[in-house]
């Protein structure tokens, strides 16, 4: 295996009595989408938390493009290319979708918050941003309100400001939830080319989505990876299939 572009290392986590994240180790190569799946309450959030730099882990290691990260803060991983989606939105609903993706192309750049008017007016910021979103097809609804956007565009806008950080790896929480059919299906597609720009550590939900683009799995129970392996390996796995996927395998 060549060096993975972001890794854990035994990384363990605990609220009170409880362990939501024990002893995790997980890698990311170049190229792939690795998802997490388990089922409620698995700690897929707690190990999304302290991989972006939200959360500290108690022991163990994050390491990302070589470096040792476990004490850095989201915006210093952010700078590095650690591009990040949410389970619950994060934009701006009250300003509009460039705005957004500015936002976002401004955090990149390391520029204190109080330069966003001029960086409306700065072009190399103004041309990340567009870029972003001509990639995930809202070009069109640039100077639209986001709060006036579908749930689905609304999911891509996040996806688009997460790519101005032109990002060596992406890290996803449940970016198919809420989605229709139709949104899931085009965000699918999406992620399929992206992986090979940047792999994606995918946490969902959608097992359609799932089963369509790991490269490999892990599954998360009770704050434990059970299993880590190719669609097949963790479809045919009885423990897996004991204690998540049931009839859905
Ligand atoms: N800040 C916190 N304080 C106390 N307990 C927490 C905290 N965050 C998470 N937990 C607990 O840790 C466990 C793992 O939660 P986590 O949100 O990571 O699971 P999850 O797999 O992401 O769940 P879901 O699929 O519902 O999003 C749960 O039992 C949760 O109640």
């Amino acid at each position: 295996m060549t060096e993975p572009v972001l890794s854990t290392h035994g990384i363990t986590r605990s609220f009170g009595a409880l362990k939501a994240s024990d002893d995790i180790s997980i890698d990311l190569q170049p190229g792939e989408i690795h998802a997490i799946i388990g089922p409620n309450g698995a700690g897929k959030s707690t190990l999304i938390g302290q991989i972006s730099g939200s959360l500290t882990p108690d022991a163990g290691t994050v390491r990302f493009l070589g470096h040792d990260v476990t004490r850095e803060t989201v915006r210093a991983r952010a700078r590095r290319g650690l591009g990040r989606t949410f389970q619950i939105s994060a934009l701006a609903m009250e300003d509009t979708v460039l705005q957004n993706a500015l936002l976002g192309a401004l955090g990149a750049s390391g520029r204190p918050w109080r330069f966003f008017g001029a960086a409306l007016r700065t072009r190399d910021l103004r041309d990340r941003a567009e870029a972003a979103l001509d990639r995930v097809g809202l070009a069109d609804v640039a100077s639209v309100r986001t709060a006036e956007l579908s749930h689905g565009q609304r999911r891509l806008l996040e996806v688009a400001v997460a790519l101005t950080l032109d990002p060596k790896a992406f890290v996803m929480d449940e970016p198919m939830a809420g989605l229709g059919p139709e949104g899931s299906k085009q965000l699918t597609g999406f992620l399929d080319t992206l992986r090979a720009e940047a792999p994606i550590l995918l946490v969902e939900h959608d097992m359609d989505a799932v089963f369509a683009l790991a490269d490999r799995i892990s599954v998360l129970v009770y704050g434990r990876v059970i299993a880590t392996g190719t669609v097949d390996e963790i479809r045919a796995d009885p423990a897996v299939r004991d204690a998540y996927l049931g009839d859905t395998a």
